[in-house]
């Protein structure tokens, strides 16, 4: 039976959100849609100008309303999913749920959605009438649109992963936050940087110096400065050495690849070590692969360029590393540049790799909107 078309959005106007709506009314969704939007802070106002019939936000805490809708996209958050979500469904909601919050995700009833990647996992969910689609992490998700094909060829027999993660990951506050700390920095030793003949490390010990004062306003979210450093721990403290950010990789990697347990197989394993840096919204991986067998640097490149219209081989030399594969020349697009790929010392089964993905399209956005496309496909 084809699924109806009245769409329930709800967290539009955030960060995700707004990603989402631009990418919507850039590939024509609305057309297709009609579109009720909800609000947590406003109901009762001025829907956005892209609504047709519905012109007045409803309340998204209102079940029965949610009710009326046969898709819900919601980039609300997990607090809203975890409160809304059982609720709708013990009211005897059928309708589709697409989520980028991560609360539901490793559920058994829900699929990470990555289409470009996996495709089959989501056509079968959907053929035994699954109706909960969560996106993936954003970290997972990048990386997996840059090497998937290494994974589908069955080629990878381990991965390791150390991320460079932008500030974007944490939400607004965290790229404003991170912005300001820079502006702080910047004004302590403006005078000085003004001054040609002034001594570098003078310079370095007021940067220091002003870093180790910054207050707990000036860190209210990173809680460490970020500007001018790094942050080696992203997400929960899982207690067992793992950072929460640690622990998905390997999850969802071979969740969204159909493997592990839950499918009956052995899961890859997947580990590393996951860094915020001062970037703004895009997440970069170096990645070692064991991978087994011994396949040509070619053949590899060949394989990631043809497995989907949005990755991009970067050759592995310095002029095109600088052009292609920085966080600045992928922000706002939807290439995914995999570089810096060349066999190990280690021996010819390992392989390195570099890849960069725009966390807010690729890692959070763009596979909700995508999810919503399959469905109205059906
Ligand atoms: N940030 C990220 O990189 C990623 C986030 N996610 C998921 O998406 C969720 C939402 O993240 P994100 O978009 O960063 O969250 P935001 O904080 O930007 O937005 C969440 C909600 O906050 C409310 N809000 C309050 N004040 C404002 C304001 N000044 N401007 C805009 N919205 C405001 C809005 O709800 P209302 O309109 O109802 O008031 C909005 O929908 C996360 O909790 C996470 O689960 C997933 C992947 C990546
Ligand atoms: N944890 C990610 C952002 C995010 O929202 O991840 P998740 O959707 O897995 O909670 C980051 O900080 O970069």
């Amino acid at each position: 039976m084809k699924i109806g078309n009245t769409v329930g959005l709800v967290g539009w106007r955030g960060m995700v959100g707004s990603v989402l709506m631009d990418r919507m009314q850039a590939e024509k969704d609305f057309e297709l849609i009609e579109p009720v939007f909800f609000s947590t802070s406003n109901a009762g106002g001025p829907a956005p100008a892209l609504a047709r019939n519905e012109k007045t936000l409803k309340d998204a805490h209102d079940i029965d309303a949610l009710k009326k809708c046969d898709i819900i996209i919601t980039c609300q958050g997990g607090d809203y999913t975890s409160e809304v979500f059982p609720k709708l469904r013990a009211a005897g909601w059928k309708g589709h749920w697409i989520d980028a919050a991560s609360t539901l995700r490793m559920n058994d009833d829900a699929v990470i959605v990555l289409d470009p990647v996996n495709m089959p996992v989501i056509k079968n969910a959907l053929s035994k009438g699954g109706n909960n689609w969560v996106g993936g992490n954003c970290t997972v998700s990048c990386m997996l649109m840059g090497v998937g094909a290494l994974y589908k060829a069955g080629l990878v027999e381990w991965m390791s992963t150390q991320t460079y993660q932008a500030a974007s990951g944490g939400g607004a506050q965290h790229m404003r936050e991170l912005l300001t700390q820079y502006g702080t920095l910047y004004a302590e030793v403006k005078p000085l940087l003004d001054d040609p003949k002034s001594a570098i490390l003078e310079i370095d010990r007021k940067v220091i110096g002003r870093q180790r004062g910054l207050s707990q306003d000036e860190t209210a979210n990173f809680i460490v400065p970020l500007g001018g450093s790094l942050i080696p721990w992203i997400d929960k403290d899982l207690g067992d050495g793992y950072s929460r950010e640690e622990w998905k990789g390997m999850a969802e990697t071979n969740k969204i690849m159909g493997l592990g347990e839950g499918f009956g197989t052995a899961a890859i394993p997947v580990d590393g070590f996951c860094v915020r840096v001062g970037a703004m919204r895009c997440h970069s991986q170096a990645l070692t692969f064991k991978l087994k067998k011994d396949v040509p640097v070619a053949d590899i490149e060949a394989m990631l360029a043809a497995d989907n219209e949005w990755v991009k081989v970067v050759p592995n030399n310095k002029e095109a590393t600088l052009a292609d594969l920085t966080p600045v020349a992928v922000t706002g697009t939807m290439t995914i540049p995999v570089g810096r790929i060349r066999k190990l010392a280690m021996g010819p089964e390992y392989v390195g790799a570099f890849t960069i993905g725009d966390q807010l399209l690729w890692g959070a956005a763009e596979p909700l909107r995508r999810m919503l496309r399959i469905l109205l496909d059906a």
